[in-house]
C-alpha cells in the first residue's frame, strides 16, 4: 500500500520548519517541500490525492530533541557495525594470518580494510605478496606499505595461503552472497586459488539463509547480454531484476573491474541442501524454492554471465582433498569459506566454521 508522510527534512526550529511530504510507492518517490511555522501542515494535494486512492496519511510531531536522538543513534549505530568489523578482522587474523606465509589474498569492501590494518600490525615482511581482488583492494595493500602483486602474474601451481575476504550475507552452511560492492568476479578467482578462504563480517551479514536481509543476487554481465540475461532471470523466479547503476543515476550503469555491468535480481529466501533432504521444497525453481548451489549454477549458464555472486559448493580444503582421489580431475576450486568471523554488536566476535 502507498505511505504518505511527512518529515522534516532539516532540525526544526519555531520560526522556520522545514517539511516534506513523501509519497512512497514501489516505482516512484513524490517529495513537496515547503516552509511553515505556525500555519498547519497541508495534506496531499489533488493531483497526489488521485494518485493515492487509498493512501495512509501520517503526520508525525517531531520535536528537535528527537530528532537530533535519532541522528546521535544513527551514528552509535554505524560506529558500531565499524567496531564489529574490526574486532572480527583483528580474530580472524590472529587465527588465519601466518607471518611467514608467501601469497595471501586480499578481497574488497570496507571490512577488509580492517583484516589490512591487522595483518599490517601482525607483519610489514616484504617478502608477503598480496594479492588483491580488484582496484580498491589494490590500493588498500598499497596504502599499506605492503607488497601487491597481480593475479595473473601467479605461477600456475601457485596457491595462496590463505585469503581474507568480507561478504553480505552468510548462511548456515557457509554459503555466501557477495558482490554488493560490484566486486565478485576477482573475488571468486581469489577464493578458488587459496588453500583457505576466511570471510570477515559484522552482525548484520550473520543469517540461518540467503536472501533474508540482503535482498538480491549481484551478477556480472557483460554489457550486450543485459537485456537477455534480465528477461531470462525472470523466467528463474527473479521478481524485479535490476541493472545496477552509478549513484548519480544519470550516469548510466555501474561499471565492474572487468568493465561489465552488475545485474541484482531478488529471488525469494534461499533454501540449503538440509532443507531440500527434509522436504521444504524441491530447490530447483521448480516450485518456487531455489537451494543456494541449484540457484548459483542456474544464473551461471546464462549466456553473458561472468560471475555469480553466491559463494557455495567446496571449500578450500574440502576440493583439495577430493581432487587427490579424482583421477580425472574434474573436481573445481573450492569458493567456499572455512570459518566466517562475526564481529558483534555487544562487542563479542563470533565464529561460524565448516565442522557445525
Ligand atoms: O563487492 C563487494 C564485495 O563482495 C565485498 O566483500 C562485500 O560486498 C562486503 O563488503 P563490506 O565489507 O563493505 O560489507
Amino acid at each position: 500500500m502507498p505511505l504518505y508522510i511527512r518529515r522534516p527534512l532539516q532540525s526544526p526550529t519555531s520560526s522556520n520548519r522545514l517539511n516534506t511530504f513523501a509519497l512512497l510507492q514501489p516505482s516512484r518517490i513524490y517529495l513537496s517541500c515547503f516552509a511553515s511555522s505556525s500555519r498547519r501542515v497541508p495534506g496531499p494535494s489533488r493531483q497526489d490525492r488521485a494518485l493515492l486512492p487509498s493512501h495512509r496519511f501520517i503526520t508525525p510531531i517531531r520535536t528537535f530533541a528527537s530528532y537530533s536522538r535519532r541522528q546521535h543513534q544513527a551514528k552509535m549505530s554505524d560506529a558500531n557495525v565499524e567496531a564489529a568489523k574490526r574486532a572480527a578482522a583483528r580474530q580472524a587474523v590472529k587465527d588465519h594470518f601466518d607471518p611467514n606465509a608467501a601469497n595471501v589474498g586480499i578481497g574488497s569492501g570496507t571490512t577488509i580494510v580492517y583484516v589490512v590494518e591487522a595483518i599490517k600490525e601482525a607483519s610489514t615482511n616484504p617478502a608477503i605478496r598480496f594479492i588483491p581482488t580488484g582496484y580498491q583492494s589494490r590500493q588498500v595493500i598499497v596504502k599499506a606499505g605492503l607488497t601487491p602483486i597481480a593475479f595473473d602474474s601467479l605461477a600456475e601451481d601457485t596457491m595462496l595461503d590463505v585469503a581474507f575476504d568480507g561478504a553480505d550475507e552468510v548462511d548456515v552452511e557457509l554459503n555466501c552472497i557477495k558482490g554488493g560492492g560490484a566486486c565478485l568476479f576477482q573475488e571468486k578467482l581469489v577464493a578458488q586459488r587459496a588453500r583457505k578462504f576466511v570471510c570477515v563480517a559484522d552482525y548484520r551479514k550473520k543469517q540461518d539463509r540467503l536472501l533474508t536481509n540482503w535482498p538480491t543476487i549481484p551478477i556480472e554481465v557483460a554489457p550486450l547480454s543485459v537485456p537477455a540475461v534480465l528477461r531470462a532471470l525472470k523466467t528463474l523466479g527473479a521478481t524485479e531484476p535490476k541493472l545496477r547503476t552509478t549513484l548519480l543515476e544519470k550516469s548510466g550503469p555501474l561499471k565492474t573491474d572487468q568493465d561489465f555491468y552488475i545485474v541484482d535480481a531478488p529471488f525469494k529466501t534461499l533454501l540449503v541442501m538440509e532443507d531440500v533432504k527434509t522436504g521444504k521444497g524441491n530447490g530447483d525453481g521448480s516450485d518456487g524454492t531455489w537451494e543456494v548451489n541449484r540457484l548459483s549454477e542456474a544464473i551461471k549458464s546464462l549466456t553473458g554471465v561472468l560471475e555469480v555472486g553466491i559463494f557455495s559448493g567446496l571449500n578450500g580444503p574440502d576440493a583439495e582433498a577430493l581432487r587427490a582421489t579424482d583421477s580425472r580431475k574434474t573436481v573445481t576450486s573450492g569458493q567456499k569459506p572455512v570459518a566466517v568471523y562475526f564481529g558483534m554488536a555487544d562487542g563479542t566476535v563470533e565464529l561460524r566454521t565448516a565442522q557445525q
